[in-house]
């Protein structure tokens, strides 16, 4: 067969699974049995061993590359990777967010978001591949998991778009992996973890990519770094954009727009909690338009503009 044919033929199979891999890992909603992608997935290892030359970093048979890298290098966050203010009940939120309206001189739409418990991660893409993953570190200063984040097949290899961008969010470890994962330390009379955020961030910062690639970790993405380079003027516009783009989003998120709302969603969030199939510790505030987003700005450590509401402790279960 032709080159051009054989390059036109692995494109296409790279395009399918990457697109049924979104449906499966991202939208939680496949449209083709397992066997038809693994068929596929076979289809496109055969065509890359016997033609070396049509391989490409970011094709879906590279997610698992095998690599036990030495250690982590490091990665500088031109924009730091801030944490949150927090709040501990939803008398001080309301305060919170009457000094915010105070500032700002007028009342604000705010998006409400569930705050996972895991590891904050930063993604960076050009032209729509993935090139570059980190952790948050102290903020300015992140560790390179790039090959480690390859695993994660929530995190995508090709955006549906060529956009160059940063994306950032959270990687978790589902409450049933967890399970499963200590039961299995147990028996091998291997530590177990604490909590799946210890078990993530355990998971995440293994040397040995094989190790990663098995600890079933995912992800949700819920900032659009420089929103105005692609005309996103509040969050909510930017999680649409997210998502379109092939990002997995959180599905509880909501925009809200009077306080009342804001009351119903802190105890519907309550109630779910424990039926979730991933930690949570609270939930987060964020003003909806950018523009104030960026009027109010940062502390060193912590956005003005942003809150986060955390549940009273409890035995959770896990
Ligand atoms: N939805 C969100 O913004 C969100 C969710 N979960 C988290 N652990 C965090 C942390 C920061 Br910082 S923001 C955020």
């Amino acid at each position: 067969m032709a080159e051009i044919d054989l390059q036109e033929q692995v494109r296409t199979l790279r395009e399918k699974l990457n697109r049924w891999s979104n449906e499966y890992y991202v939208l939680d909603n496949p449209t083709v049995e397992d066997h038809v992608y693994d068929q596929t997935y076979q289809e496109l290892l055969d065509l890359e061993e016997k033609h070396p030359e049509l391989k490409i970093p970011n094709s879906p048979t590279q997610r698992i590359g095998g690599t036990v890298l030495n250690g982590f290098t490091k990665v500088n966050h031109e924009i730091p990777m801030l944490s949150l203010g927090d709040v501990f009940s939803e008398a001080e939120l309301m305060a919170f967010l009457d000094r915010l309206e105070e500032n700002v001189g007028q009342t604000l739409d705010y998006s409400c978001e569930l705050k996972i418990d895991g590891l904050a991660i930063s993604l960076t893409y050009e032209n729509g591949q993935f090139i570059k993953g980190s952790t948050r570190g102290n903020g300015i200063i992140g560790e390179d998991i790039t090959e480690n984040l390859k695993t994660i097949k929530a995190v995508p290899m090709q955006l549906t778009e060529p956009v160059t961008v940063e994306v950032r969010g959270e990687c978790y470890m589902p409450k049933a992996s967890f399970v499963a994962l200590n039961e299995k330390r147990e028996e091998q009379g291997q530590p177990i973890f604490a909590n799946p955020r210890n078990a993530a961030a355990g998971s995440l910062r293994q040397l040995d990519t094989k190790i990663t690639a098995s600890r079933n970790l995912s992800t949700f993405i819920y900032y659009l770094m420089e929103p105005e380079k692609f005309g996103i003027k509040t969050q909510t516009e930017a999680l649409e954009q997210l998502q379109k783009w092939g990002f997995k989003i959180n599905p509880d998120s909501r925009k809200v727009t009077n306080r009342a709302e804001i009351e119903t969603y802190i105890q519907e969030a309550t109630q779910k909690r424990s039926s979730l199939p991933y930690d949570i510790d609270g939930i987060v505030l964020k003003a909806e338009p950018f523009t104030v987003q960026k009027q109010v700005g940062n502390t060193v450590k912590v956005p003005k503009w942003a809150i986060a509401y955390k549940f009273p402790p409890d035995e959770q279960e896990t």
